[in-house]
């Protein structure tokens, strides 16, 4: 039987919203582009189904220019102040070209400074692996992802990677937080300071430091690569600790973890701020299968589940995920991307006929 943990959420920065006139909460709902509105909807019927106690506020979140800059419109900010809640479907970002990531800037605006993606086997389900259980925190607002470019001479580019100490304490401090609330106990900052020196060796540093104010958390570090190797070599040697990285690091290793337990279409995230969270899928806006009915619902599924936990709504989650899980074990309604033959909306059936 699936249990209810792979989605377990930490206490910190807890949800404190109250409910509405009708006694339930509000939450922001993006929809989002390609296959997310599929698969949103496939969140709102389950919840409709499992009577969870929230209300969406659904807004659109099609680039708007103002100022010659592309912005987030404003109905969907206000939405988020609001609520401090949102479930966000995949909005996609040219490339190469164009508007810059309003994924990104949707993080930067409400400081949504740790990305908590963990990645879980599922029980019944058989990969290659079936002993996968990591739990990645990834630095969220700078790094990598900072979009300071410019061309220094023709043919010459540079991106200028942005590390800076508070962030990465503040992103180590939450990590530690993270492994008591889970029971993990451990820490592993992954970097690579043996090349970037000043800059990962910046964010060790801080973690470093920060390993001091948790005497009853372990902590080691290893480089990005090798943990990669070691991941894909044997996953349990990771399933008891959790790991903290620079922004980019994060986004990789949780697509790479993703491929040892059935794809993209299993595992779900949440950005987590002090005044706001919004929960996401890992994967992005699937445009080639956008349209089809194709899509897998879990990932976005399994990311409201963390946002029920991070509202204190466990039993929704537990109920939720585990009608998903077994589906997924069950293997009757699968969709293609997990070797099935079920549209989107056969799998969502399947997981309401479990609720
Ligand atoms: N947080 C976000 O909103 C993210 C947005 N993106 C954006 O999404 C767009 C497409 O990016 P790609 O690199 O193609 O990545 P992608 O994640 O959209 O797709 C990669 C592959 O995984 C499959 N896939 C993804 N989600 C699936 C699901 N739920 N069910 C079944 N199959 C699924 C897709 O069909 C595709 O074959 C880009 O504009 C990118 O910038 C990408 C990653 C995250
Ligand atoms: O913003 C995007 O389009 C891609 C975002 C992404 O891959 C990420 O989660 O870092």
């Amino acid at each position: 039987m699936a249990t209810a943990s792979s989605t377990q959420q930490s206490a910190v920065g807890q949800y404190n919203g109250t409910k509405n006139a009708s006694g339930n909460y509000e939450v922001t709902l993006i929809p989002g582009d390609g296959i997310g509105p599929e698969i949103s909807k496939s969140v709102e019927r389950i919840f409709d189904a499992a009577k969870v106690p929230i209300e969406w506020e659904s807004v659109d979140v099609t680039p708007v220019l103002r100022d010659g800059k592309t912005v987030i419109p404003d109905e969907a900010l206000h939405s988020i102040l609001r609520t401090k809640i949102a479930l966000k479907g995949p909005l996609a970002t040219p490339i190469g070209k164009g508007h810059v990531s309003l994924n990104l800037t949707l993080r930067r605006t409400f400081n949504l400074y740790a990305n908590v993606r963990p990645c879980k086997s599922v029980p019944g389900f058989a990969t290659h692996y079936d002993n996968v259980d990591t739990v990645l925190i990834r630095e969220n607002t700078e790094g990598e992802y900072s979009g300071i470019e410019h061309e220094v001479v023709g043919g010459v580019m540079q991106s200028i990677k942005l590390i800076t100490k508070p962030a990465s304490e503040r992103v180590a401090r939450f990590a530690f937080a993270h492994a008591i609330a889970t029971g993990r106990n451990h820490v592993t900052a992954v970097h690579k300071a043996n090349i970037m020196k000043l800059s990962d060796g910046l964010f060790l540093q801080a973690c470093q430091e920060v390993a001091k104010e948790f005497p009853s958390v372990q902590f080691d570090e290893v480089l990005l690569d090798r943990a990669c190797l070691q991941i894909v070599q044997d996953p349990a040697q990771y399933a008891s600790t959790v790991m903290v990285m620079p922004n980019l690091y994060g986004d990789i290793l949780s697509d790479m973890c993703a491929g040892l337990i059935g794809g993209l279409g299993l595992t779900p995230s949440g950005n987590i701020g002090r005044d706001a969270s919004i929960f996401e899928s890992v994967h992005g806006t699937g445009p080639d299968i956008a349209g089809m009915d194709r899509a897998n619902p879990t990932a976005l599924l399994l990311s409201s589940c963390m946002m029920l936990r991070h509202m204190n709504l466990n039993s929704f989650a537990d109920r939720i995920e585990n009608a998903a899980l077994s589906t997924i074990a069950e293997g009757k309604s699968i969709t293609a991307d997990l070797g099935g033959k079920a549209s989107n909306t056969q799998f969502t059936d399947a997981i309401i006929s479990k609720l």
